[in-house]
Order: structure tokens, then C-alpha cells, then sequence
């Protein structure tokens, strides 16, 4: 299982990077769950990434763009895409405009990743459609950081099934919602292939700075080698 790290600067982006991220994710942790950058520090943090290390696979975010915005989506898919990212992840909530969002995504010719908002449940039939479609990837995260974690939000059989279904499609599957390292016996029965943090890398809530120690500790533990992390 890889581990995702959410970073806001360039400065985390190469924390993150010594630290023992297999992803490098871009969002403004304090503007929301998926708190989007100014396009002008995305393409700087890529610059920097490729620059010291070009292998690691870099995702960005778009903001927290509601559903019905449809063209702000598109625009905004585009500005991110065009910074030279791998992956642009879009939330998808849980409402009748999600498939068709889903497929003007698909059809952006960006590399999307579109990133479930587990908070009120999955829509099965969304997350089937989504894999009907060419993404790279699927993901489920949560909107309300402080309502408990992924695993507060869905049961196990529902999350099996997510993790089930997109790796069926040959996707990628990935899990982030407030997760922290007592949850990685959970995340090892589902196996994704990979797990999103931030509000477990930080010393205080999300929005404070990444904490290089708690990355550490976290990503011995995700990578199989080291007891107990440091949690809370
Ligand atoms: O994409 C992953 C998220 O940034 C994880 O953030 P979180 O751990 O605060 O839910």
C-alpha cells in the first residue's frame, strides 16, 4: 500500500518526498478537504519535485468546486492539469449531477482522479459509472475533518466493496478521510493501493504545518517496518 501525503508548499512537497511519500498531493489543507493552490505554487512545487525528485508521481486538487459548476470544474481541471501534474483529483459529491460530471471529466483529456465525498455514503451506481470511465484512478475521502474518520463514515463491507469495484476496473484505488496510523489495520484488510494523510502528518489540526517527525513514524509503519506510530 502507497502512502499519499498532502503538502501545501514546496518546502513539505521535499519534506514529504525525505519523508517516505510515494505520492506528493497539492491542496490548500486549510481552505477545505480539497483545498486547492494558486496555479502559480502548483507549477512551482512541480518544478521543485522534478527537479530533486523527478520519479514521484505528483496529484493536485482543484478546490472544493461544487457539483452544479460545471463549467468552473472544466476550467479549473484545465488550469490544474496544464501545471504539469499526474493526476488532478476532482471531489464528486453524492448528487444526481455526478454522472455527468464524471463524464465531461473523462472526456477533459486530463488525467483525473475523481475523489469520492464519502461523508453522506457512497452512490454504488456513481462509483460504478466512474469506473466505466478512463481514469487512472478512484479515490473516497471525507468533507468534515472533524466528524471522525473514513472509517466513522462508511462500514467496512461498503469500503471493501469501493476498494473491490475500482480495482476490478483496473484502476487504482485510494482512501484518505482523517486517517491516522491506528487505522492501518484497517487500511491493510482493504488494501488499496494507496492511503491519503495530512491531518495525521501535522502536530495540530490539518491546516498547521506538516510535522516531519509524525511523517517519519508514519511512513515506517505504512511501508511494514516499524511497531506503533505516533497518532493523535
Ligand atoms: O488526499 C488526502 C487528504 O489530503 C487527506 O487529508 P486528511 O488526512 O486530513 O483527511
Amino acid at each position: 500500500m502507497k502512502l499519499l501525503i498532502s503538502v501545501r508548499s514546496v518546502e513539505e512537497a521535499l519534506l514529504a518526498a525525505d519523508g517516505g511519500a510515494d505520492f506528493i498531493d497539492l491542496k490548500e489543507p486549510g481552505a477545505g478537504a480539497l483545498g486547492g493552490l494558486p496555479v502559480a505554487t502548483i507549477r512551482e512545487i512541480v518544478a521543485a519535485l522534478r527537479r530533486h525528485r523527478s520519479g514521484l508521481p505528483v496529484s493536485a486538487t482543484i478546490g472544493d468546486v461544487p457539483m452544479h459548476e460545471t463549467q468552473r470544474i472544466a476550467a479549473c481541471v484545465d488550469a490544474v492539469g496544464a501545471c504539469g501534474v499526474d493526476y488532478v483529483k476532482v471531489g464528486i459529491e453524492r448528487v444526481p449531477q455526478a454522472p455527468g460530471v464524471l463524464d465531461a471529466l473523462a472526456a477533459s483529456g486530463w488525467p483525473v482522479v475523481p475523489v469520492f465525498i464519502a461523508d453522506r455514503g457512497l452512490e454504488p451506481a456513481h462509483v460504478a459509472h466512474a469506473c466505466a470511465l478512463r481514469f487512472p484512478g478512484v479515490m473516497a475521502d471525507t468533507f468534515d475533518k472533524r466528524a471522525g474518520s473514513l472509517f466513522d463514515a462508511l462500514p467496512m463491507d461498503a469500503l471493501r466493496e469501493f476498494v473491490a469495484t475500482v480495482r476490478a476496473a483496473g484502476k487504482m484505488a485510494g482512501l484518505a478521510g482523517a486517517l491516522r496510523a491506528v487505522h492501518e489495520p484497517l487500511l491493510r484488510a482493504l488494501d488499496p493501493d494507496f492511503a491519503g494523510f495530512r491531518t495525521a502528518v501535522c502536530a495540530g489540526d490539518r491546516s498547521t504545518a506538516l510535522d516531519p517527525r509524525r511523517l517519519r513514524a508514519l511512513s515506517a509503519l505504512m511501508h511494514g517496518c516499524a511497531p506503533a506510530a505516533v497518532d493523535g
